[in-house]
């Protein structure tokens, strides 16, 4: 694990480097002069993500999320709240999955919904709570391919995805069709799908469910290590876990957000070794 994080750290220097380059004008082969104009000066800055008036519902007479406002700035940020608080539907919504019935999403000010669209979503890595692979596809093709549905351009591809694959500990099945992946290697496989398009804005929707300690332990370590120029959103039931890895948390409930601040304020005062994240929430809404 100390090698690939080595390398996402690189990576940070690596993207000062490329936005440094880019913003000179010497663009490289493969990278369509439209990406000139926008990406150089987002990846000199630390990012942030906006949300006013939303409103997100399965059926139109019930909301099951409804923010005024949050600003989330870069980061690790938790986001917990009991089953039904949300928190899936928050994340799909920021990932540019699920348009909400009302209000603006922004990433750096570029309504995420809006005409660019398609270009913030490719600033965007998103590991959902659930996913499916095409079994026949090995670990390496999974992640070619999504490489190339993100326009990451073809000349850094390859080198992304073995990144990837190495930082989530899965480059000895770099090879294997998924189909062959137990539960535990699919999910670091869909951690690695995240991270593979070098996101901005990483959305995590549990991302230590179904992994043992040491393989918890490593994603801990890569969210950890990763450019503090990004934001990465991670929802989490393991208070430690939220307490190790993030220094903010949003808690929801009822689809409302109950509390935004530091999560060493929120732990002091409602986590513990033996506290689960829903329980210190509970205690934050009998405080409220
Ligand atoms: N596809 C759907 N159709 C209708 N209602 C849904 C759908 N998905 C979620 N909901 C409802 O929206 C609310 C929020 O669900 P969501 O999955 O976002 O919560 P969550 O906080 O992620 O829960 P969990 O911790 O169990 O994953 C719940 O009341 C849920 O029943």
């Amino acid at each position: 694990m100390g090698r690939s994080v080595r390398r996402l750290l690189l990576r940070g220097h690596r993207r000062c480097r490329e936005g440094t380059r880019l913003l000179q004008g010497l663009r490289g082969p493969g990278v369509e002069p439209g990406r000139l104009q926008h990406q150089p000066v987002h990846h000199l800055q630390p990012v942030t993500v906006a949300l006013s008036g939303v409103r997100c519902s399965y059926r139109l007479d019930r909301p099951v999320v409804t923010i005024d406002e949050l600003e989330l700035t870069a980061g690790p940020v938790g986001l917990v709240g009991v089953n039904g608080a949300g928190k899936t539907t928050l994340l799909r919504t920021l990932a540019g999955a699920r348009t909400p019935q009302d209000g603006t999403v922004t990433v750096d000010g570029d309504d995420l919904y809006g005409p660019r669209r398609r270009r913030v979503v490719q600033t965007i890595g998103y590991m959902p709570q659930e996913i499916q692979f095409p079994g026949e596809l090995t670990v390496t093709q999974v992640l070619g391919y999504l490489c190339w549905l993100r326009r990451v351009p073809s000349r850094t591809a390859k080198a992304q995805s073995a990144e990837a694959v190495e930082a989530v500990g899965l480059a000895d099945r770099a090879h294997q069709q998924t189909r062959r992946l137990s539960g535990g290697m699919r999910r670091r496989l869909a951690l690695a799908a995240a991270l593979v398009n070098e996101p901005r804005v990483l959305l995590l929707d549990e991302p230590t469910t179904g992994l043992d300690p040491e393989q918890r332990a490593g994603v801990r370590e890569i969210i950890a290590n990763l450019d503090s120029r990004c934001l990465v959103l991670m929802s989490s039931h393991v208070m430690e876990d939220i307490a190790s890895v993030t220094s903010s948390i949003v808690v929801l409930h009822e689809g409302v957000v109950r509390y935004h601040g530091a999560t060493s304020s929120f732990v002091a005062a409602h986590g513990g070794p033996n506290r689960s994240a829903e329980l210190a929430f509970l205690t934050t809404i009998a405080d409220a």
